[in-house]
C-alpha cells in the first residue's frame, strides 16, 4: 500500500508491513505522528513507539502496548486500526480531540518483534522472546512474567522451557527492560494499558496477590463502564476484575508493575475471543474487535484525562 488509507486493516500482516505502515502513517502526519526507538530487541530488531502529540511541552501520557506475546495477532492488528483511528479522528471527534489536547499517547505495536516474526516463519503458536537459555535447549521468557513487581513468586516458573518461564532475572528482557527505561524516565504516565488475547477480559492488579490494589473499587468501577461500553458495540461480553481473582495468579507482570510505578490505570486487555479460535482469530474478526476495543480504551482515557 502506498498509504495508510489503503492499508488492508482487515488482514494479519507482517513485522516488515507493520514497520512500513507506522513510517507512512508518521509520513502523512508530521505534525501529529513521531516514530520513537526505545531499544533493540534481542535479535536485535528495533523497539518502535508511535508517539502522538498534539503539544511540545512534557504533557501526562497513556501508553498502549500490543504484541508483547507473540502468537497474540489480534492484538497488533488491533492496535494498528488503533493508531489510524487516532489520525482520523482528532480535529474532529470532540471526545478523542480533548484527550490528545491533554496527553500524549505512546502505543507500541509489536512489543516482541523476535517473537512475531518467529510466529510468521517457524511456529504460529510462539508466545515468549527468542532468548537463548544458558544451560537449557528451550528458548524464550515470558515477557509477562518479567517484570520486577512481584518477580519470582508463584505464578511464574524458573523453567526455561515453560511458558512462563520468568527468565534469569527481572527486566532480563531487552522488550521489557526498554519499557521500563522509557516509561520511567517519561515520569508523567496516567494510564499503563497492556492487550493481550484471548479470553474477552479486563484485568486490573494484583495478579501476585489477592490482596486488594488501592484503588480497587474505581479501578472495578472504570473496567465495569468500559466493559459495558464495548458491549454496546457487537454485544461482546467481557469479564473484569483483578489479575488474581479473574484469570489466575501471576507473578512479574506488567500490569503490577506499572500499577507500581503510580500509573494509576493499568489494565490488561484479553480481546477475542472466549476459545473457539483462540490466538487464531480470523481475520475477518480484526476490525470489529478493534472498533468495540476503541471503544473501552475511549472510556478509560478519558476517566483518566478527567480524574
Ligand atoms: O497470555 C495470556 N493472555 O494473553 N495469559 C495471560 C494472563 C494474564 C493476564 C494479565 C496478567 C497476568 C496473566 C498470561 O500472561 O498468562
Ligand atoms: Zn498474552
Amino acid at each position: 500500500p502506498r498509504t495508510t488509507d489503503d492499508y488492508d486493516y482487515a488482514n494479519y500482516h507482517t513485522l516488515s508491513e507493520i514497520n512500513s505502515f507506522m513510517d507512512m502513517l508518521v509520513q502523512e502526519n508530521p505534525k501529529l505522528v513521531s516514530k520513537i526507538v526505545i531499544g533493540q530487541s534481542y535479535e536485535g530488531r528495533p523497539l518502535n513507539v508511535l508517539k502522538f502529540s498534539t503539544g511540545d511541552t512534557k504533557r501526562p501520557g497513556i501508553w498502549i502496548d500490543t504484541g508483547i506475546h507473540a502468537r497474540e495477532w489480534i492484538t497488533p492488528a488491533s492496535g494498528t486500526w488503533f493508531a489510524k483511528k487516532i489520525v482520523t479522528d482528532y480535529g474532529s471527534d470532540p471526545a478523542l480531540t480533548a484527550i490528545l489536547d491533554k496527553f500524549d499517547i505512546f502505543l507500541e505495536l509489536v512489543t516482541n518483534p523476535d517473537g512475531y516474526e518467529y510466529t510468521h516463519t517457524s511456529n504460529r503458536m510462539w508466545r515468549k522472546t527468542r532468548r537463548i537459555n544458558s544451560g537449557s535447549s528451550c528458548v524464550g521468557v515470558d515477557p509477562n512474567r518479567n517484570w520486577g513487581t512481584g518477580y519470582g513468586g508463584a505464578g511464574s516458573s524458573n523453567n526455561p522451557c515453560s511458558e512462563t518461564y520468568r527468565g534469569p532475572g527481572a527486566f532480563s528482557e531487552p522488550e521489557v527492560r526498554s519499557i521500563v527505561d522509557f516509561t520511567t524516565s517519561h515520569g508523567n504516565l496516567k494510564a499503563f494499558l497492556t492487550i493481550h488475547s484471548y479470553s474477552q477480559m479486563m484485568l486490573y492488579p494484583y495478579g501476585d496477590t489477592s490482596e486488594p490494589c488501592v484503588d480497587e473499587a474505581e479501578l472495578d468501577e472504570l473496567a465495569f463502564k468500559a466493559a459495558t461500553e464495548l458491549e454496546s458495540l457487537y454485544g461482546t461480553k467481557y469479564t473484569y476484575g483483578s489479575t488474581f481473582d479473574t484469570i489466575y495468579q501471576a507473578s512479574g507482570v506488567t500490569t503490577d508493575w506499572a500499577y507500581d510505578q503510580g500509573f494509576k490505570y493499568s489494565y490488561t486487555f484479553e480481546l477475542r475471543d472466549t476459545g473457539r479460535y483462540g490466538f487464531v482469530l480470523p481475520a475477518d474478526q480484526i476490525i470489529p474487535t478493534a472498533q468495540e476495543t476503541w471503544l473501552a480504551l475511549m472510556v478509560i482515557m478519558e476517566h483518566a484525562k478527567n480524574n
